[in-house]
């Protein structure tokens, strides 16, 4: 039998990596695993850590105004974004540190290098010839630009957490997470912000009701949206940058933000070297354990395209390790994700849409709007909430709940445990409400809305 250096090697130190190689680690699996980049990956360095931080800098903006229908005299005078910076680097570099030892203290051997593959069983490590046993791949994805000429003057994501000073006129192009949360957070911080996207409403794939509720809490904020407008190129013009729209104006502004999408990041990977094959979009080909087109080779996180969050990444690797090495075997499920969208205010969302699961039978809708107390003192415009349930009207199971709103992330997380658990509406509504809050909405909603879906030909 072929002795390896490793039982498993782990391509990768992001969310999905780690949390794979530490738990094989701990099952006594020889693990051996590289980061090229930086150690907690993308969530850590520059995704859901830092921009929750930002997220967090513009809700206190906000705050400071309201403080004042409240009693209090806040003197809001100005933003320093060096201050911000270096509070939420400052966290970042805890975090990227308590990442590296947690791999360490669980007997890992850690490479601080790029990985790519020789043939299925060997590894170039920053040089080295490395061979295993099983290899996992969890490169993770990366964010790309539209292709349209002079796209190369604007920013990714990642750009933004080396920004100085605040744009004075952001320009945004697409309505997705990250367009939308970024666009939010630099109209809090003081930002002029034009959000350019090519549907009717923002956040393609998410409940009608909430893209339309969205679209207005952005208007009421001053986010000036262009929907139904594809860029069509970028300029620079003096000290500014020029952004024109296919049928529409230009628009001028001080940076421009592409939030058009994530590709997975497998080029110069040697994926075919190794028998490994991609979709037509680029993501590894896995089937339902993960396992890629090569038998003793796995992908998991987002190069395999499939839900791209933080905790469906590590539950994944966890369940994985499981598998290969904790004599466990068993599959993280995709189904009922909770999921949130750190707008102003807030999404938070688990389940079928109303119009997803209509396509599957009647089900029942009720719907919430209301002004949540907060506001109703503050006055702030464009803060309504609102809140629904989808029910499916044979059994009457929650099939989803939708949510915008101060704090509906926070509030998701438990409706999502009873949505997943398949509970129905009856359990939800003999549940006793906490006063007073919004959440307590979500056991108190008596009155059916409206009907929707098409009844069994057969009735
Ligand atoms: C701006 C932004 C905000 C986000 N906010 C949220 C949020 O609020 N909530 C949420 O759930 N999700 C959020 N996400 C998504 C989340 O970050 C990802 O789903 C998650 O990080 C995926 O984990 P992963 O391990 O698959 O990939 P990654 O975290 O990207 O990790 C992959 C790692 O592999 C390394 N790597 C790549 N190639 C090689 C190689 N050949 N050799 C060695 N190392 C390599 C990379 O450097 C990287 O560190 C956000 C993403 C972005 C961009
Ligand atoms: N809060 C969170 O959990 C969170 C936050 C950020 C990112 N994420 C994850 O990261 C993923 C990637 O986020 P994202 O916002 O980059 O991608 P996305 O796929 O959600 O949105 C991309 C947007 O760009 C638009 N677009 C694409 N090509 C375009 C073009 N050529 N011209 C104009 N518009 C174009 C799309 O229509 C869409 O609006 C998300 O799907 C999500 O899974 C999660």
């Amino acid at each position: 039998m072929t002795a390896y250096d490793f039982d498993l090697f782990v391509i990768g130190g992001g969310s999905a990596g780690v949390r794979c190689g530490r738990i094989a680690a701990t099952h006594g699996a020889r693990v051996g695993i590289a980061e090229e980049r930086f150690w907690g990956g993308t969530c850590v360095n520059v995704g859901c850590v830092p921009k929750k931080i930002m997220v967090n800098a513009a809700e206190y903006g906000q705050w400071a105004e309201d403080a004042a229908a409240f009693g209090w005299t806040v003197q809001k005078t100005g933003f320093d974004l060096s201050v911000l910076a270096a509070a939420r680097d400052a966290e970042v570099a805890r975090l990227n540190g308590i990442y590296g030892r947690l791999l360490a203290g669980a007997g890992c051997t850690v490479f601080d290098a790029r990985a790519t593959f020789i043939d299925a069983h060997t590894l170039d490590v920053g040089g080295r010839r490395v061979t295993a046993e099983k290899i996992v791949v969890a490169v993770g994805g990366r964010a790309v630009r539209p292709g349209i000429p002079g796209d190369e003057l604007g920013m990714l994501s990642d750009d933004v957490f080396n920004l100085k000073q605040v744009p004075r006129r952001l320009t945004v192009i697409g309505s997705g997470y990250i367009a939308l949360e970024f666009a939010c957070v630099f109209r809090g911080l003081g930002a002029e912000v034009d959000l350019v996207y090519r549907a009717d409403l923002p956040l393609r794939g998410f409940d009608h009701d909430i893209r339309v509720a969205l679209k207005d809490a952005l208007d009421a904020q001053g986010i000036r949206q262009h929907c139904g407008h594809h860029p069509a190129r970028l300029d620079r013009q003096g000290d500014h940058l020029r952004l024109s729209i296919l049928g529409g104006d230009a628009i001028e502004a001080d940076a421009v933000l592409f939030a058009t999408g994530r590709v997975p990041h497998t080029h110069g990977l040697h994926l075919d070297a190794a028998g490994v094959m991609c979709t037509e979009k680029g993501a590894i080909e896995v089937d339902e354990e993960h396992r890629t087109t090569a038998p003793n080779i796995w992908a998991i996180g987002d190069v395999t395209d499939k839900l791209n969050l933080t905790p469906m990444a590590t539950a994944v690797g966890h369940a994985l390790a499981d598998t290969l090495f904790g004599k466990n075997p068993r599959r993280a499920s995709y189904l009922n994700v909770p999921t949130a969208v750190f707008t102003s205010p807030p999404i938070g969302t688990v389940g079928m849409t109303e119009a997803d699961a209509a396509l599957l039978g009647p089900v029942d809708v009720y719907v919430a709007s209301f002004t949540p107390m907060r506001h109703t003192i503050s006055k702030r415009p464009g803060r309504k909430s609102l809140m629904k349930l989808v029910v499916c009207q044979e059994t009457q199971r929650v099939l989803g709940a939708h949510m915008l709103g101060e704090d509906s992330a926070e509030i998701m997380q438990g409706i999502g445990i009873a949505v997943a658990a398949g509970l129905t509406k009856q359990d939800f509504d003999r549940t006793i409400g906490i006063h007073p809050t919004a959440a307590e909405e979500f056991v108190t909603m008596r009155t059916r809305t409206r009907e929707a879906g098409i009844r069994a030909a057969a009735e």
